[in-house]
């Protein structure tokens, strides 16, 4: 059963037992460019405290140090190596986990993070916000031409998919045996301001169907961007929390990675999900309404 936190002594004593916070971004931070009330106050508390913050976002539509940037906006100065999205997750998985020879490339169905984070390691690729690929013509075969030198088919949101973009990806991934189906993250949807939007997921949904596979998943839950944060922090899983706003992706990676996990209510979940009548069998540690509650703590 999650502990409901709510007064001031359970916010102290919660910030006084993790040394390490990592935070999910969308629905927990913000809800796309509206921030929750009260969240950057709070991460300044916590770094006033002596306390270590990493983000650890599945959204790939931007890249650490487009993030920066969007934290910069809202007044918190943060170093990229405190940042880890699932477009950075799936770059290093692609140069150091599958070694993708410097002569292949990847097909991306995505956007510009996902173009920045390949660049940055030295990834090629095509596809992603190639203005011949954005387009609403009708796609046909006898104008395409099977690039060889793609080895993997990297999927993440894209709020300007298509059926050109789709179809070109499932040439490769049926076209050549070898070919890698990976996914940034398959969360199904995710908070924007005013509501909820079609997520990563339901972006390679659609090809996975037509293929008949499911893509690797590289964001939350899996172990993959516990990896690229251990790479680069060391930090004690028994000292650290991780905050989220959705059971299947935030709180399975905390569980998953050993550490404690705080579910918030402004993203995903909702609080039925977790009451009952048929409660989610993924239990959080602690639930809060909402991040902002942690300005009950004291700077001291
Ligand atoms: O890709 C998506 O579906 C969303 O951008 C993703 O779900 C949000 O990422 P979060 O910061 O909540 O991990
Ligand atoms: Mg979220």
């Amino acid at each position: 059963m999650a502990a409901r936190l709510s007064s001031a002594q359970d916010y102290e004593s919660l910030v006084d037992q993790y040394d390490t916070w990592m935070f999910d971004c969308d629905g927990v931070l913000w809800q796309g460019s509206n921030p929750v009330d009260g969240a950057m106050d709070v991460l300044q508390i916590l770094r006033h405290r002596g306390k270590r913050v990493i983000f650890v976002t599945n959204n790939a539509s931007q890249s650490r140090k487009s993030y920066k940037k969007k934290f910069d906006k809202l007044g918190l100065e943060v170093h990229v190596d405190e940042i880890y999205g699932s477009a950075y997750a799936s770059a290093v998985y692609i140069s150091t986990v599958m070694k993708l020879p410097k002569d292949k490339k990847v097909f991306v169905i995505g956007m510009s993070g996902i173009e920045e984070e390949l660049t940055e390691e030295g990834v090629s690729y095509i596809g992603g916000t190639d203005p011949a690929d954005n387009t609403l013509e009708p796609f046909s075969l006898s104008n395409f031409t099977l690039d060889t030198s793609v080895g993997a088919v990297l999927c993440g949101l894209d709020t300007s998919i298509n059926y050109t973009k789709l179809s070109k990806a499932y040439q490769y991934l049926t076209r050549n045996p070898v070919c890698e189906f990976l996914a940034t993250n398959t969360d199904s949807t995710y908070p924007a301001a005013g509501g909820t939007l079609i997520g990563a997921g339901s972006i390679s949904a659609p090809l996975a169907f037509a293929v008949g596979k499911e893509p690797l998943c590289i964001g939350k839950p899996a172990k993959t961007m516990l990896d690229c944060i251990q790479a680069k922090v060391h930090f004690d899983p028994k000292k650290t929390i991780m905050v989220g706003d959705r059971l299947n992706t935030d709180i399975l990676f905390g569980q998953q990675g050993g550490l404690a996990t705080l579910l918030v209510l402004t993203g995903i979940t909702k609080e039925i999900e977790i009451t009952g009548p048929s409660p989610s069998p993924i239990v959080p540690d602690y639930v809060t309404a909402s991040i902002g509650d942690l300005r009950a703590v004291g700077k001291q």
